[in-house]
């Protein structure tokens, strides 16, 4: 058995309090409100209790304190599988993605995409980054309310675009940017085929599993066609990842060789670059998008962002992003199926659980986070991050968010971006609320703002060069 440190005695997942109503009704909850549902459940049975989802995960221990997070997230690859606990997302991502994968093979394959995400060869997107922005504000309109997150997604799906397949044709990357939101944003009539394949009823184009398995296959055509073509050229001149033509994930995957000097199959390529460029879009824009909301909700705090801004400074509005994230994150919970009896928090916790952490509810805490409600960047300066496992929004351990780095960046470029060139105001004073789509909790009216003014460019270079 796995044994966490600092516990005295220790009790059995079965005495652990949980709502004893049916567990369809518990997952359909979760799946309407998802913050909401972990922080009213911690409200009333504390900081450990269980759940059950009958159509996805069975049973369930939700631990919501950072020393329970800091356990979970510390436990052996082995131990703690975080693939099988994603396996909902196989109808997108597809069955070899590396957020499906577990211990070694996971390792392989995560090894290899983290290669264009290190931190010295993101900069060069950064000018690209900024420029897509600019183009975007340029025809925004004065005084008419407009929402912000779709024009975010528009700027991160351009840039992932860029980082993953480099894109060549531009008309087969338009028709792909066209399809891929069926696989976050999943019609509610596809959902049961997500959990069960009794869902997976193809009754024709127009059944809603039938729409959604023929938009996926047309996604899966458009890769699998640039797959093709980027092996021809591979053959041809071997990419030199050095040289910016080639310095894309699909580049530097078609490189690969597995101990046997096979290539990676077509079926690999296919779900890890679906993969990055599904989780590489929809969350970091939707974070930017939250960013804004705030930040037209707190004038004092945006003051002092654009004075910081001016003065050529960045670290307030690192502080004005990581605060987002705390009381904003667009994923609600992570999650890891136990492979063996596991001891959290005083806990025994049977093989076969899944062990969820909830960082809606962690961000929330008062002891770590005095007047949780609060929208207070100050929180993160001057030495007062509490750090470690209290903010979470990217996860953490052997599977924190391969693209942390890569979402910083375009967050502070295009939050600095658009202070700069134009002046914002909230269409309504009231907070947007926290909505459901898909995977990911964004602002319930699209993040909607309306530019005042547009201010005259600032004097200072722009960021790196274009690619
Ligand atoms: C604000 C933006 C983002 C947020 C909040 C976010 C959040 C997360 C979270 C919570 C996880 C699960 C971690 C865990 O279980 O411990 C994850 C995994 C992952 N994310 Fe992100 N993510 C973001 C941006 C990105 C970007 C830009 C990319 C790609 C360029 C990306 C690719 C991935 C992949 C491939 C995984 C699976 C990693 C693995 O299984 O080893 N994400 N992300």
């Amino acid at each position: 058995m796995n044994v966490s440190s600092g516990a005295v005695s220790c009790s059995d997942y079965g005495s652990l309090p949980g709502p004893r109503g049916p567990g369809v009704l518990q997952q359909l909850r979760w799946m309407s409100r998802q913050h909401t549902f972990w922080n009213d459940h911690a409200a009333r049975y504390g900081p450990a209790y269980r759940v059950h989802f009958p159509f996805m995960l069975g049973r369930i221990a939700v631990f919501t304190t950072p020393s329970a997070a800091k356990t979970v997230l510390r436990l052996k690859p082995s131990v703690a599988h975080a693939g099988e606990a994603y396996k909902v997302l196989e109808q997108s991502a597809g069955p070899s993605a590396v957020i499906l994968l577990d211990e070694d093979e996971h390792l392989r394959m995560r090894k290899l995409i983290l290669s264009p995400l290190h931190g010295d060869r993101l900069a060069r997107w950064e000018g690209f980054c900024e420029e897509r922005t600019l183009q975007a504000v340029e025809s925004w309109p004065i005084g008419t309310p407009m929402r912000l997150r779709p024009i975010t997604e528009q700027i991160s799906l351009a840039v992932i675009l860029k980082i993953v397949f480099g894109v060549r044709d531009p008309a087969r990357a338009d028709e792909l940017s066209g399809l891929l939101p069926v696989l976050f944003d999943i019609p509610l009539g596809a959902a049961p085929g997500y959990f069960h394949r009794f869902g997976r009823i193809d009754l024709g184009p127009r059944s809603p599993w039938g729409a959604f398995r023929r938009k996926r296959d047309r996604i899966d055509e458009l890769v699998l066609a640039e797959v093709a073509d980027r092996r021809a050229e591979f053959a041809r001149d071997r990419g030199d990842e050095a040289d910016e033509a080639h310095a894309d994930l699909l580049s530097m995957l078609l490189a690969q060789r597995d101990e046997q000097g096979r290539p990676l199959t077509d079926r690999e390529l296919r779900d890890q670059l679906v993969t990055m460029l599904v989780a590489g879009h929809e969350t970091t824009s939707t974070s930017t998008a939250w960013a804004i909301e705030r930040l037209v909700r707190h004038p004092e705090v945006l003051a002092t962002l654009k004075a910081d801004l001016a003065r050529g400074e960045t670290t307030y509005l690192d502080a004005v992003i990581k605060e987002t994230m705390r009381c904003r994150p667009v994923v609600a919970q992570i999650a890891r199926r136990l492979t063996e009896e596991t001891e959290i928090d005083g806990t025994r916790i049977p093989a076969g659980t899944t062990v969820i952490i909830p960082m809606a509810v962690i961000h929330r805490d008062p002891d770590v986070y005095p007047d949780p409600d609060a929208f207070r960047p100050e929180r993160f300066l001057d030495g007062n991050d509490p750090g470690g496992y209290s903010w979470l929004p990217f996860g953490g351990g052997v599977r924190r968010c391969p693209g942390a780095s890569l979402a910083l960046l375009e967050m502070r470029v295009i939050i600095r971006t658009i202070l700069e060139r134009v002046e914002l105001s909230p269409d309504r004073d009231e907070p947007e609320q926290q909505v459901v789509r898909g995977v990911t909790i964004v602002p319930s009216r699209g993040g909607r703002v309306v530019v005042e003014r547009r201010l005259p460019a600032p004097a200072r270079a722009p960021a790196g060069a274009t690619v």
